[in-house]
C-alpha cells in the first residue's frame, strides 16, 4: 500500500515552542479514543517529568544518525539546535488499520509529511501574541532564559510559515483552541467518510455502526 492510500486519517499540529500544541493534543487525545499520538525520537534531553517511549523516544546523535541512514524516519529535522524525528514504525501500522494519528512536530517535517501523505491535515497553533508566548514558557518552567531566548527568535520565523498549513487556531482560550481542534479533526472525518463508497464504511467512519 502506498503511504498516500493508507486509510486512517493524518493530523499534523505545529506551532511554536510554548503555544499551547501539547496542551491541546493532550486534552484531545482524552477526549478521542479513536485518535492516537505518534511518539517522536529526539536528541534533546528529557525535562522534569518526561519519559522515554511516553513524550519522546531520547536516544543520542550517533543513534539517531543510524536511523536516518538506515531510512527510519518519514521525516527529521533540526529544531533548536536538536534532532527530532517521526520514524516509521510509529505511524505505518496504524494509519494501515484505518486508525486515525496526529503528529506534534516542527512545521519543516509538517511539509515533509504533507508530500508523502497528501491527505495529512495540517494544523498550525498560534499564541494570542509574542507577551503570552513568552510569558507561557517562563510559567512553564522547564526552560532555562538562554533556550526560551533562542525559542523566542526561532518563533518569528516559525510563524511566518502558518501560511502554508490547511488550519490555523489561535490559543487563547484554552477550551475554545480545543474546540477549533476538534472541529477540524471532525470535519476531515466526515470529509473521508463522504468519499468512501460503500455503505458500511461510511458507518465505521462515522462511528455509527
Ligand atoms: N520535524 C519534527 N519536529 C518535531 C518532532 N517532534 C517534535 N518536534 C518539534 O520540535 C520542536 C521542539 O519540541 P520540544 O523540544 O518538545 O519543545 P516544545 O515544543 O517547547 O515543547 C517543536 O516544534 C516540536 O513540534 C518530529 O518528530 N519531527
Ligand atoms: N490557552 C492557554 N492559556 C494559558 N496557558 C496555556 C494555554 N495553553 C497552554 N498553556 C500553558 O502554556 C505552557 C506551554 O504549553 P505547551 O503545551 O507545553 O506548549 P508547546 O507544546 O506548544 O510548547 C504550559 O505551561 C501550558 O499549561
Amino acid at each position: 500500500m502506498r503511504p498516500e492510500d493508507t486509510p486512517g486519517n493524518l493530523f499534523v499540529v505545529a506551532a511554536p515552542s510554548g503555544a499551547g500544541k501539547s496542551s491541546l493534543v493532550k486534552a484531545l487525545l482524552e477526549l478521542d479514543s479513536r485518535l492516537a499520538v505518534s511518539v517522536s525520537h529526539t536528541t534533546r534531553k528529557a525535562r522534569g517529568q518526561e519519559q522515554h517511549g511516553r513524550e519522546y523516544w531520547f536516544i543520542d546523535e550517533a543513534e539517531f544518525r543510524g536511523m536516518i541512514d538506515r531510512g527510519d524516519f518519514f521525516e527529521w529535522a533540526q529544531v533548536h539546535g536538536n534532532l527530532y524525528g517521526t520514524s516509521r514504525s510509529a505511524i505505518e501500522a496504524r494509519l494501515e488499520r484505518g486508525e486515525d494519528v496526529v503528529l506534534e512536530i516542527d512545521w519543516q517535517g509538517a511539509l515533509q509529511i504533507k508530500k508523502i501523505f497528501p491527505h495529512a491535515v495540517l494544523i498550525f497553533i498560534l499564541p494570542p501574541s509574542w507577551t503570552e508566548l513568552e510569558q507561557r514558557l517562563r510559567r512553564r518552567g522547564e526552560d532555562d532564559a538562554a533556550t526560551i531566548e533562542v525559542r523566542m527568535a526561532n518563533a518569528r520565523e516559525e510563524v511566518a510559515q502558518a501560511r502554508h498549513f490547511d488550519f490555523v487556531i489561535i490559543n487563547s482560550l484554552f477550551e475554545t483552541a480545543l474546540f477549533d481542534l476538534k472541529t477540524v479533526v471532525h470535519s476531515q472525518r466526515l470529509k473521508y467518510a463522504a468519499q468512501l463508497r460503500n455503505r458500511s464504511q461510511v458507518f465505521a467512519a462515522l462511528d455509527l455502526s
